[in-house]
Parts: C-alpha cells; structure tokens; sequence
C-alpha cells in the first residue's frame, strides 16, 4: 500500500496472508470458515507448492494472541485465469481445517449483486504489500482509502485502453494506491468485498494507471459451486 497508514491492529480480521516458506506473497480474505479467497497470479511462481495462510495477524513478525499459520488442503485457481492478462484472476484456498473465528479472526461478506459500485464511492483495501517505490516491505498491515472510478474512466486511451472489462472495476492510483504484495487483497466498500486486488505486474501510485480489481458478484455461483463441491 503506497501512502496509506497503519491499520489499526485487528480491525480488519478477515485478512489473510498468503506466505510461502515464512514469507508474504499476497493478500487474501476470510469468505467462509474453511475458505480465502485470492488473485490467481500469485500462484505463478509457487510452481506447485502450496501456500500457507496466516490468519488474525497485525504484524507479519512479533507474536499475537490469535495469530495462527493454517496450511491449505486445496488450491483453486479459476479455470479462465491465465498469465497474459488480468481475466478471471480468482484464487479459491481451502484450508486444511476450519479456521478458529474470534475478535481476530472473521469472514467478510462478499458482493452477491451484480451491478456497478458507482464512480466516487470511497472504497478501503489493505494489506502488507510495498509502502514505497524503493520497495519497501511493512510489517504491519497498512491501509488506504481509495474512490472507485468508472470502467470508461478507466478504459480511456490513456489509462487502461479498454482492457479493463465489466467482470473488473478501478480505483484512482494518483500517489496513494495499492502495490505489489497487495494483491488478492479485498476492495471493501461499505463493509462489503466488492473486488480483489488483480495480481498482474503493474506500476503503482500513477494516475494514468489505475488499479484494477476483480469484481467479485459476477463470480459468486464458482464460489458457491467450488466450496460446496470441496466440502463433501
Ligand atoms: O502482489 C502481486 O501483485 C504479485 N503478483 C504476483 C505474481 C506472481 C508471483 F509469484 C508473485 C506475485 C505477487 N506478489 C509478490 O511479488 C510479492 C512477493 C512480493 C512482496 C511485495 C511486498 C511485500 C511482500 C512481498
């Protein structure tokens, strides 16, 4: 998260940390007891492996009372994902148990409706990405509030040249924006999830590249359908 601030510690408990061998690779979020949801990208480099989930953190480090490392049974990428663009970039984690819900540890609700969060709306993201354009990495979970703005905005010549399509939607990126590490993260407006940080290799903090997240609604029946065939 590029000029934001610190989040106040375990406000945002459906956060997830996605690490491999002890370290953060992106963000995620709590959606039911078993499951996080993620970007697809970031599965690119794992080659295989599997990630582990840190849940009811604050700080990536230091100990806290319902801090706790999960290991994931399953990995389910969406089918329509692929590495040439941002389409479909959805990452379904099923944890090896059912994640233990406390003041620390909570599921968000996701969007089920499909339309358009309108252009303006002030929208929330965090995460434990880059913090400045040296690359700097936080150890507490940092925060931003970010204005949606409109797919035709957003698809200008100039900006994201009409790939930005109706399954994704855009948030302004002038100085404070999210970056890498961030992705998989959720777009929260309202105490919603609207949209998931999109993992493709971007510039952050440039206004002429806003950030694109995917829209989470128009994917809410392979959610459904994918948690409820895994779950037996
Ligand atoms: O965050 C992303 O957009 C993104 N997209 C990817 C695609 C492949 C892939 F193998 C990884 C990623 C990845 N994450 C990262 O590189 C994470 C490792 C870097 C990081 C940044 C800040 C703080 C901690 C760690």
């Amino acid at each position: 998260i590029l000029r934001g601030s610190e989040a106040r510690p375990h406000l945002k408990p459906y956060m997830a940390s996605l690490q491999l061998d002890g370290q953060h690779v992106c963000g995620g979020f709590l959606i039911a007891e078993q499951w996080v949801l993620s970007a697809a990208h970031c599965t690119e480099e794992t080659d295989g492996k599997l990630f582990q989930v840190l849940l009811g953190a604050h700080s990536l480090t230091e100990p806290e009372p319902h801090k706790r490392l999960y290991r994931v049974r399953a990995q389910f990428p969406h089918p329509g994902s692929n590495i040439h663009n941002n389409k479909d970039d959805l990452l379904l984690l099923q944890l090896e148990e059912k994640a233990e819900l406390n003041s620390d540890v909570r599921v968000l609700p996701f969007q089920r409706e499909d339309r358009d969060v309108a252009a303006d709306t002030e929208c929330e993201v965090a995460g434990w990405g880059t913090i400045d354009h040296s690359g700097r990495r936080p150890d507490k979970l940092q925060q931003v509030q970010r204005p949606v703005i409109s797919r035709d905005v957003c698809n200008h010549r100039t900006r994201h040249d009409g790939t930005v399509t109706r399954n994704m939607m855009c948030t302004d990126s002038r100085r404070k924006d999210t970056c890498k590490g961030d992705s998989g993260g959720p777009l929260v407006c309202d105490g919603v999830a609207e949209g998931v940080v999109t993992a493709g290799s971007r510039v952050c903090g440039n206004y002429k590249k806003p950030a694109i997240y995917t829209r989470i609604a128009p994917y809410a029946a392979w959610i459904d359908s994918v948690m409820a065939s895994a779950d037996g």
